[in-house]
């Protein structure tokens, strides 16, 4: 099918097994934009100028203006790269843990010079580096003229937590960021290219198989989304999610706990995304029953209380499988 001026074509997503409704869109000043990010649920915000500075960020003007920083680069020998927690990958408890992407420190021009020489067969890349002030004058200039008047009022509004950091993200063509959930609400601008985002709610932990809290890939499903092992995980065949395809200009309320799989369209350009990470703010008065991301912290809060007076995780199956067969089920 044409891409009848979206901007991308079906062909160019990758192949799932499950279906998903749209995701609503709505220009920026539509009320059903709060609505939707008071009741934690995703939303694609149409027309605001929050990223708009960054809409010049082409290859050539960030090799020009960034500086000579060192940037963060993961290589992958596939095109996924799983997200993986450094610390919890030095505990004994992981030694047999072996990191799927490798993590560089890269200078900018270097990066773009291999993603423009990149050919089938190399390993891919992915820079994902925070914000901060080591990048070019040019960029802090740029960065300094987002839309900061439009996301603070939804932090306020919502009575977000503050601001923790701001993610640049430049992907190939192709990349994945496997399904997994952050702790933070999440405004996602994309810049450039676009982005397949697969999204499900928190209540659906039983469907996604997250890894152990202590294990690197905690908050990150263990289900292959391109070929899920449903003997291993049986329930995956339930999950219901939500999708958007979003390009330049528009951004994601991506809420906190909930499931996000990320993909830059294959056969697209590369993909350039700023993410605006705010801590949740307080719980408020708690009302029962409590809602799915409320259980989430509850069951991450059981495990950590098991592996501390445990202190091993082999013990831990054991003990919970004790506990409850037989007796709650
Ligand atoms: O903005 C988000 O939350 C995303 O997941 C965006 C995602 C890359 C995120 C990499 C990552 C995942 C977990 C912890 C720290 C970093 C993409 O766009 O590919
Ligand atoms: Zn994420």
């Amino acid at each position: 099918m044409a891409n009848d001026n979206k901007g991308w074509d079906p062909s160019q997503l990758r192949k799932c097994d499950l279906e998903f409704e749209e995701i609503p869109r709505f220009v920026y000043n539509d009320p059903r934009v709060d609505e939707f990010i008071s009741e934690n649920k995703p939303v694609v915000i149409l027309g605001s100028k929050l990223a708009k500075a960054a809409e010049k960020w082409t290859l050539d003007y960030l090799e020009k203006n960034m500086g000579n920083g060192d940037f963060t680069v993961f290589l992958s020998k596939n095109h996924k790269f799983k997200y993986y927690d450094d610390k919890k990958s030095m505990l004994k408890s992981n030694s047999d843990f072996i990191p799927p992407t490798k993590k560089l420190d890269m200078k900018l021009p270097e990066f773009i010079k291999r993603l423009r020489e990149w050919k089938k067969g190399d390993d891919r890349l992915y820079l994902q580096q925070g914000l901060n002030n080591t990048v070019g004058p040019a960029i802090v200039h740029d960065f300094l003229n987002f839309d900061w008047n439009f996301c603070t009022s939804k932090q306020s509004k919502h009575n977000w937590g503050p601001l923790t950091s701001n993610l640049l993200l430049i992907g190939m063509e192709g990349n994945v960021t496997p399904c997994h959930y952050d702790e933070q609400q999440n405004l996602f601008a994309q810049v450039h290219g676009y982005k397949r985002c697969i999204l499900f709610p928190p209540d659906q932990f039983d469907c996604l198989y997250p890894h152990p809290v202590h294990h690197p890939h905690d908050r990150q499903s263990m289900v292959d989304f391109d070929k899920p092992d449903y003997s291993r995980f049986p329930k995956f065949r339930e999950a219901r999610g939500c999708e958007t395809v979003i390009g330049p200009g528009e951004v994601l309320y991506i809420p906190m706990y909930w499931w996000h799989h990320i993909e830059s369209l294959m056969r697209g350009s590369y993909t350039v995304t700023v993410n605006f990470w705010y801590k949740g703010g307080p719980n408020g008065t708690v009302t029962y029953p409590l809602k799915g991301h409320q259980k989430v912290a509850v069951m991450r809060n059981v495990e950590k209380m098991l592996l501390d007076v445990l202190q091993d995780p082999k013990e831990i199956p054991p003990l919970l499988r004790a506990m409850v067969l037989g007796r709650y089920t």
